[in-house]
């Protein structure tokens, strides 16, 4: 039988591990290790149970929860948010405990019922509102669009525990569930993979539920989110790098993503690269077509700057970059600038297209004028470039 893990006094985790995840969102999001569905137990005078996983492996959670209070019936349940890894397992979960009183936020109940199709007596909690299950008391804080309208965190007072559903998770599918485990690099890395590909587009809700948890002064020991590990030790650190992210803290750091398919714009992105990388500039460079966006973005999270370049085929730019300047528009990107560049064979019009997209995507461009290539570029046509990349990387450290 699966047993709990107990985090403090008469709190334990009841999720799954779902080691053999390797896209998430289904194909948005590539992992390498699989992920968890994470579940808490709190047992008080009135037992609750926060989240309830993927529909899939209701039964694993089950199994958790058996191993801790038996036969004892569930008194509340709380749905910290609708999306289907941690809402799956609530219709069976009713039909075990059909006296669990449900709570969620108003947002919640609405889409609980265009996904379930069943109505529910839920508790309908906003930011502030509270449940006293006896020792302790449970606090709702509303965080909407961080990443869903209807996601939710409870705090647990006298535990000091955040249940943070998705904000401040990760995918490391691990039975060694604290963070000390994995040590504070493996942690903060993939957390920011997680925000770069599941918070990113809104890191302005994010910086003010940070400034608005952090005036509540609350005493934190632990943060449980709902994927991936639990934070004890370096919960200064992640709130350090939340407040990175949110408001998109850069590097002298530059993302070159081209396509290309004779070279021709491929061999731009390398000079450009060489004459950004020996002037000081962290440079990472992607052929689009062999990478997912999911890298990309997480690399361009903390860069201060794109170069984004294309062939030119049949007078439109590679549908793989097209693809991408889409996501890096859903994104809503801030405080970053961006530059087209490419190769065509009789009509000069891509890169211009390029640099349109980026701008409407919310990027300045670094410069005026069109960085293309008339078919191969030749030694000299290379050298312009790679002085091009000295020039971007001065304009990029003096900002
Ligand atoms: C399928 C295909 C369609 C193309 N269509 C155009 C075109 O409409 N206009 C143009 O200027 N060049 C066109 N070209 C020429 C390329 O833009 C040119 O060869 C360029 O140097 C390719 O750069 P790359 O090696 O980075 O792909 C086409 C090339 C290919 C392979």
């Amino acid at each position: 039988m699966k047993q709990a893990i107990q985090l403090k006094e008469n709190m334990y985790w009841v999720g799954v591990h779902d080691f053999n995840c390797r896209h998430f969102h289904g194909d948005l999001f590539p992992i390498s290790e699989g992920t968890t569905y994470n579940s808490y137990l709190i047992v008080d005078e009135q037992i609750t149970l926060i989240d309830t996983v993927e529909e899939e492996f209701f039964d694993i959670m089950m199994e958790r929860i058996h191993s801790i209070i038996g036969d004892k019936p569930i008194d509340n349940v709380i749905v910290q948010h609708a999306e289907p890894d941690h809402s799956g397992g609530f219709v069976k979960f009713m039909q075990a405990y059909p006296n669990a009183q449900p709570y969620t936020s108003n947002a919640g109940v609405k889409i609980m019922l265009k996904q379930y199709f069943r109505e529910y007596d839920y508790h309908k909690v906003k930011t502030g509102d509270t449940l006293c299950t006896g020792d302790y008391t449970l606090t709702f804080v509303e965080m909407p669009m961080i990443h869903w309208p209807d996601n939710m965190l409870t705090y647990v007072d006298k535990a000091n525990i955040v249940f943070s559903n998705d904000a401040f998770g990760q995918h490391i599918a691990s039975y060694d569930i604290f963070d000390d485990a994995h040590g504070l690099a493996k942690c903060i890395d993939r957390a920011k993979d997680y925000y770069a590909n599941i918070v990113m587009p809104y890191g302005m809700q994010v910086a003010n539920k940070l400034k608005q948890i952090q005036e509540m002064g609350l005493p934190i020991d632990m943060i449980a989110p709902a994927h991936g590990i639990i934070w004890r030790t370096y919960i200064k650190e992640l709130f350090d790098a939340y407040q990175e992210f949110a408001t998109f803290a850069a590097k002298d750091k530059v993302v070159i993503v081209y396509e290309s398919v004779w070279k021709h714009t491929q061999m731009m992105a390398e000079a450009l690269a060489e004459g950004l990388g020996r002037n000081s500039i962290c440079v990472k460079i992607f052929k689009c077509s062999l990478t997912s966006p999911a890298i990309i973005m997480k690399e361009l999270l903390d860069a201060k700057a794109i170069l984004v370049g294309s062939g030119n085929y049949n007078n439109a730019m590679a549908p793989s970059i097209a693809a991408f300047l889409e996501k890096l528009a859903s994104c809503k990107v801030k405080n970053k600038k961006a530059l087209g560049f490419g190769s065509y064979g009789w009509a000069d019009v891509v890169t211009k297209q390029v640099n349109e997209r980026l701008v409407r995507a919310g990027l300045p461009l670094l410069q005026d004028g069109v960085v293309s290539q008339n078919y191969t570029p030749t030694q000299e046509d290379l050298d312009a470039l790679m002085e091009l990349g000295k020039t971007l990387a001065a304009e990029i450290k003096a900002n």
